[in-house]
């Protein structure tokens, strides 16, 4: 139910139940936890990205499902899908959203545990859960107070309305629309930007942007922290470029262009 593909260091899961507009099932959670866990730690996969099959990125929850479900039963079930979403959200490696179409209730909340959303004109978006009288289940308000104001995430809460990907974007919700045609391959190429770098600076980057917002420390601890993982790349203890090579491609650059000049 979860199709995987890696493309040039870019991890894809594919959500693909498109008969229910990929509705997310217990065993498709299970499998999503399995490949976070098995490219975790691999070396070719340097930045992952979430999508679906046919029209819809995630209509949420697997309602059919889940009302067979016992209250004790989806209460254990939404505990382990909550600590999935966190998992992804504190992910080492980028993580995107790309939306190929609608995203409702429990659909946003998996976007809004990533990075990134991309999404292209046609996606609309809501969270859609105080229309059935429940709430986000699986951690994804606190996500979506993370990316936009108080105000802005209470209104889309509140209102369980559905907004176009422009409307979102607008907000800060969506971070880049591409053309629906090859609404991937846009996804690819945006994402092989980062996917084209050291994966040692990657992890570095992801703990600061982790530490960022951690407030068991001092500004001055995370610059201090900031500081200590650059040394560590650039002394070369993690298979960066060592001192003598940053410096060295420096200064053969330097050489070159004072040679052009003569
Ligand atoms: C758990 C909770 C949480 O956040 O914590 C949640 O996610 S609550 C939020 C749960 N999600 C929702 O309330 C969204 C429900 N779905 C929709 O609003 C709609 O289906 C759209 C996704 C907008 C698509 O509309 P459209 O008119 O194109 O298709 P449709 O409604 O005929 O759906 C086609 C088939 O997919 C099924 N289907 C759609 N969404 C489903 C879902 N979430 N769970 C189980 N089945 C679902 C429909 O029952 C239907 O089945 P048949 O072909 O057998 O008739």
């Amino acid at each position: 139910m979860i199709k995987t593909e890696i493309i040039g260091n870019i991890g894809v899961l594919t959500l693909a139940r498109p008969w229910v507009h990929n509705a997310l099932n217990f065993q498709m959670f299970k499998e999503l936890k399995y490949y976070l866990e098995k490219w975790r730690e691999d070396q070719d996969v340097k930045v992952i990205v979430l999508t679906g099959e046919g029209e819809s990125f995630c209509s949420g929850g697997d309602l059919e499902e889940f009302s067979q479900l016992s209250k004790e039963e989806i209460a254990d079930c939404f505990k382990q899908i909550k600590d999935i979403l966190l998992a992804l959200h504190q992910y080492p490696k980028p993580t995107v959203a790309a939306l190929n179409g609608t995203a409702v209730g429990g659909g946003c909340e998996l976007a809004s545990a990533c990075d990134f959303r991309l999404a292209h004109p046609a996606v609309q978006l809501g969270f859609v859960q105080i229309r059935l009288g429940i709430t986000t289940g699986w951690g994804g308000a606190n996500y979506l107070f993370k990316l936009l104001s108080r105000q802005k995430a209470l209104e889309l809460l509140l209102s369980g309305e559905r907004i176009s990907s422009i409307e979102a974007y607008k907000l800060g919700l969506i971070d880049k629309i591409f053309p629906t045609e090859d609404f991937l391959r846009h996804v690819l190429a945006w994402c092989r930007r980062f996917a084209c770098q050291p994966l040692d600076a990657i992890l570095l980057y992801k703990q600061t942007a982790q530490q960022a917002d951690d407030p068991r420390f001092t500004l001055s601890q995370k610059i201090t922290l900031e500081v200590e993982r650059c040394l560590k790349v650039w002394g070369g203890q993690l298979g960066g470029p060592s001192l003598s090579a940053v410096n060295a491609s420096f200064f053969t650059k330097k050489q070159e262009k004072v040679v052009g000049r003569v």
